[in-house]
C-alpha cells in the first residue's frame, strides 16, 4: 500500500464572509503531497494561495471539505509541532538577538504545555541550525544588523527549530532582489535535501517554482480551482545550470500560457 500523504486536501472550499458579501476564494481543491516532495503553488494575485496555505497552517477552517495530515482528519488532529510557516517578510523581534529570535517559537510552545524536551536541547539545535543557514558568527546580532536575506534565512531557523516535517512557505523571497532570491533558492534547495522535510510553497515566480519543485499547481482566478498539475522532472541537484536547459524554459514557457 502507498504512504499516506504528508498533507491532503480533499474537496476544500473556501467562503469567506456570508450572504451577498461572501468571498468565493477556492473551490473544491483536491491535492496531495507526497512525503518529502516540494509543491509550488502558482496563481493569479487573489486566487486564493495564501488561503490555501493558511487553511493548512490551520489559521483558517475551510467551509467545506476536509485535510489530512499523515492520514489523519487534521481537523480533531493536533499539529503543532507538525508544521512550520514562513511568510513574506520576516516576523522577528528587533530587541531579541538571532538566537534568542530563533528560540522564541520553542518559548511560546513550551509556555502553552506543546512542546516537551528541555531547553538545552533546543539551544545546542540552535547553533546546528545558525550553521545550516550559513549564518555562524551572528548569533548574537540583532535582526536589523542584518541584510533582508540573513533575516529570512533566521525565519527559516525559527521554523525548523521544532523539527516540523511539514514547511509552508508563502512567497518567503519575494521582498527579495533577484540576486539574492537566487542564492536564497539555491540554499533552500540543499536545507530540503539534508532535512528531508515536505515543502509547499506559494509563489508569484514561475522560474522560482520551477526551479524549486517536484510539482506546480496552477490555480485559476478566483475562486481558485486548480487547473493543472505539472510535474518538473528536472535533475537534481539544481543550480544555475538548470536554468540553461531547454526543458527548464520550456516548462517556465508552458506554465506562463495559464496566465496570457
Ligand atoms: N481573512 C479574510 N477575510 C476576507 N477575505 C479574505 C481573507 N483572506 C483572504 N480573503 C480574500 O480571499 C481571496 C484570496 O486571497 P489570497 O490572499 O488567498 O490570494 P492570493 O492568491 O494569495 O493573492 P496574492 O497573490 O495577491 O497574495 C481574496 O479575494 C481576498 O480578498
Amino acid at each position: 500500500m502507498d504512504a499516506e500523504p504528508a498533507i491532503a486536501f480533499d474537496d476544500v472550499t473556501m467562503h469567506f464572509g456570508t450572504g451577498e458579501d461572501a468571498i468565493h476564494a477556492l473551490d473544491d481543491i483536491n491535492l496531495s503531497v507526497a512525503d518529502g516532495e516540494f509543491v509550488s503553488i502558482v496563481g493569479p494575485s487573489g486566487c486564493g494561495k495564501s488561503t490555501l496555505l493558511n487553511i493548512a497552517a490551520g489559521l483558517h477552517e475551510p467551509t467545506g471539505g476536509a485535510l489530512r495530515l499523515d492520514g489523519r482528519d487534521f481537523s480533531t488532529t493536533d499539529a503543532t509541532g507538525d508544521i512550520g510557516f514562513i511568510f513574506q517578510r520576516p516576523v522577528l523581534l528587533d530587541w531579541r538577538t538571532v538566537r534568542q529570535n530563533i528560540l522564541l517559537p520553542v518559548r511560546i510552545m513550551k509556555k502553552n504545555g506543546d512542546l516537551e524536551g528541555d531547553m538545552q536541547g533546543y539551544q545546542d539545535r540552535v547553533d546546528e541550525l545558525i550553521s545550516l543557514v550559513g549564518l555562524e558568527g551572528f548569533g548574537d546580532s540583532y535582526p536589523n544588523e542584518l541584510s533582508g536575506g540573513m533575516q529570512q534565512r533566521v525565519t527559516i531557523c525559527q521554523s525548523l527549530i521544532y523539527d516540523p516535517s511539514l514547511l509552508l512557505m508563502d512567497e518567503p523571497f519575494g521582498s527579495l532582489d533577484a540576486l539574492t532570491k537566487d542564492q536564497m533558492n539555491a540554499e533552500l534547495l540543499d536545507i530540503w535535501k539534508r532535512t528531508n522535510k515536505t515543502i509547499l510553497f506559494v509563489t508569484h515566480d514561475l522560474e522560482e517554482a520551477v526551479f524549486l519543485s517536484d510539482k506546480v499547481v496552477v490555480l485559476s482566478p478566483r475562486p481558485g480551482r486548480i487547473q493543472d498539475v505539472i510535474d518538473i522532472d528536472l535533475p537534481r541537484p539544481r543550480d544555475a545550470e538548470t536554468k540553461q536547459l531547454t526543458e527548464y524554459n520550456d516548462l517556465v514557457t508552458s506554465i506562463y500560457t495559464y496566465f496570457q
